[in-house]
């Protein structure tokens, strides 16, 4: 564990001043809304599946005189007697009382995927005995417009869980809004006072998660406010700080980023989230590694090939020109999800499953990639930016041609990547990760593909064995082998063995809810530590230097050389080298 020093942050300040509400808003949340209104229909889900409510405790209401507000106990747990499964592992991780706070809590991953999280994790009962939530922005807004506001994206997000009767009613009582400039002290005063009105009923405690739902260049800004308002001290309760992706945009920068975070917080206060590792299935990558006694001896180099990681999109911008064009497909996706999907597969056993035994291991493994610098890239790096392509049969326009591309754009939505490991375990064995966007379809993966039988006296199947982990869709495990096909001669073929997550009968939860819910509960076990982000932004560095810094000394782009809705650039077939080939998924 690297924790660093917590400087220990004052007590807080008392606020005198009054909250600034009251004058005109500068932006209409109204416009958002309405924004948010085409993304899709409330999701259904089986109701059989789905919890009852509890009656939460009404709160006496004095909207936009936050200092009036009395707080009562808010959500308490349903009955989830549907799913035995479910219940009893979930029941036994209920958090304590606490404030969640989102910095950011208009923006689109708000919206979409947070505030639906917390509704689900609530109206399951999973909440605990009291929790609230004060949304904060830079809009202005009274509690009342908020609640109208969280209450819209609930109804029009997919992500959200099918409503209960009543559950929205209640769950409005649990939310608050404060709003005012990220690099002031006002707002975080307004913070400390919504902490301050929570104590009673949060029996006498002021727990608080802060969640930083905001463009990355306030993460620093929102943590140093935090800290200048005492708000990261933890004497009167737990404080802990979730930061959203990307965090930096290079190493140096990701170096400064968790200096400054550590000026105010510990290691230990610290939440890099990374959806991937909420995903049910990338858990159960671990649970079948070290659940089971077969796949062990297998998992090295005496047997294993190759593996093949991929996460292929059909979507193509979905709107977020801004952020992609500056980020590009290595900072998006190869830099966090793809490089844990890596160390989970790539791993020594941890001594245990917990927060420091798995980050230790995937730091190891990470530690041992083999550096990648400038002169290497073109040996083991391709990427790729789509041209005009059709997907499904429908014509879909080229990166370049995306409202607020630059017509020149040099950014890659398609990368792949060898990457070398030197310890014992993976000696000469290459993991290929790849990654793209309007790709012919969405699937994430993990192929663990084995070496072939070193003699073949049959004819036919002489194709290597493939253990294939779905992460999405269609969740599962499969194993590929040969089996004699019927008849009178010794002919073998393909089969495939498959598991299908769904046989669990259970639905899978969204993976923000599993996240939020571990950092309520204060299990950093499937957050990214400091280091682990460190070694990952190693690896990439030399690809980025050669591809966005250095590009003369880099391979020069000659985009777009993929159309959409094909596999990606002809170079990534020859990367992963002769007599191997990518899987068609
Ligand atoms: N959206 C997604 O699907 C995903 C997002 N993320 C990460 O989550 C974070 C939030 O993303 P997302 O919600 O899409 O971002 P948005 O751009 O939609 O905005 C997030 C919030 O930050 C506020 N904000 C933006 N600029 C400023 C500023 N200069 N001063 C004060 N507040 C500001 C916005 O306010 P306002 O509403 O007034 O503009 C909004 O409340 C980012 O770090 C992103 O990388 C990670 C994975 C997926
Ligand atoms: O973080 C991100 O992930 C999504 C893909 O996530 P998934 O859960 O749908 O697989 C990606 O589309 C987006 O560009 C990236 O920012």
């Amino acid at each position: 564990m690297t924790a660093k020093r917590g400087k220990k942050a004052a007590e807080p300040e008392k606020p005198s001043k009054p909250a600034p509400k009251g004058a005109t808003p500068k932006k209409p949340v109204t416009k958002k809304v309405s924004a948010a209104a085409t993304k899709g229909a409330v999701k259904e889900k089986a109701a059989s599946q789905k919890v009852g409510v509890a009656q939460a405790a009404p709160k006496a209401k004095t909207p936009s005189k936050a200092a009036a507000r009395p707080r009562k106990s808010t959500g308490k747990p349903g009955a989830d007697g549907q799913n035995p499964f479910r219940t009893t592992m979930r029941r036994s991780r209920a958090p304590e009382p606490a404030t969640m706070v989102i910095f950011g809590v208009t923006g689109d991953l708000s919206r979409r995927k947070l505030l639906p999280a917390i509704f689900g994790l609530w109206q399951d009962g999973l909440l605990g005995s009291a929790f609230n939530i004060v949304g904060v922005g830079r809009q202005e807004m009274t509690d009342e417009q908020f609640k109208d506001y969280a209450i819209k994206a609930l109804q029009e997000s997919k992500e959200t869980d099918a409503i209960q009767p009543g559950s929205l009613e209640k769950f409005r009582e649990l939310l608050y809004y404060e709003f005012g400039e990220f690099g002031g002290d006002e707002v975080y005063e307004l913070v400390g006072k919504e902490l301050d009105r929570a104590e009673e009923a949060h029996g006498g405690r002021k727990n608080a998660l802060f969640y930083l739902s905001t463009p990355p260049s306030l993460f620093e800004p929102i943590s140093n406010g935090l800290g200048r308002l005492g708000l990261s001290d933890q004497s009167e309760g737990w404080r802990r700080l979730v930061i959203e992706k990307p965090f930096g945009r290079d190493l140096e920068s990701a170096r400064e980023l968790n200096a400054a975070i550590h000026d105010t917080w510990d290691e230990s206060q610290v939440y890099r989230i990374d959806h991937y590792l909420g995903k049910e299935t990338v858990q159960n990558l671990m649970a079948i590694r070290f659940g089971n006694a077969i796949f062990e001896p297998l998992w090295n180099r005496g047997y294993v090939d190759h593996v093949q990681i991929t996460a292929s999109e059909d979507l193509g911008l979905e709107g977020r020109a801004g952020y992609y064009e500056e980020a590009g497909i290595v900072r998006d996706m190869l830099q966090n999800h793809l490089m844990q999907l890596f160390a989970l597969t790539a791993m020594e056993a941890p001594a245990a499953f917990d927060a420091d035994a798995i980050r230790d291991e995937k730091t190891k493994v990470l530690r041992a990639v083999k550096p990648i610098p400038l002169g290497r890239v073109k040996e083991v790096a391709v990427r790729g930016q789509y041209g005009a392509g059709s997907m499904d049969g429908v014509k879909v326009p080229g990166y370049r041609e995306e409202p607020d591309v630059k017509p020149d754009s040099r950014t890659a939505t398609y990368v792949a990547v060898k990457l070398e490991i030197d310890n014992w375990r993976w000696q000469g064995v290459p993991f290929f990760l790849r990654t793209g966007k309007r790709l012919p379809k969405k699937v994430t993966e993990i192929a663990v593909v084995f070496k072939r039988a070193p003699l073949g006296i049959f004819p036919g199947g002489l194709e290597r064995n493939v253990l294939a982990f779905r992460i999405q869709p269609d969740e599962g495990v499969s194993l590929k082998f040969s089996s004699k096909s019927p008849g009178q001669e010794m002919v073998l073929r393909e089969v495939v063995m498959d598991f299908r997550y769904d046989a669990f009968g259970a639905q899978l939860e969204s993976p923000y809810s599993r996240l939020l819910l571990d950092a309520l509960i204060g299990d950093a076990t499937l957050f990214p530590r400091e280091d682990e982000v460190d070694h990952a932004w190693q690896i990439v560095s030399g690809i980025l230097e050669a591809w966005d810094v250095r590009p003369s000394k880099g391979q020069t782009p000659d985009f777009p050389n993929y159309a959409a809705g094909t596999w990606g650039p002809e170079e990534a077939e020859t990367l992963i080298g002769e007599g191997r080939r990518w899987r068609r998924l």
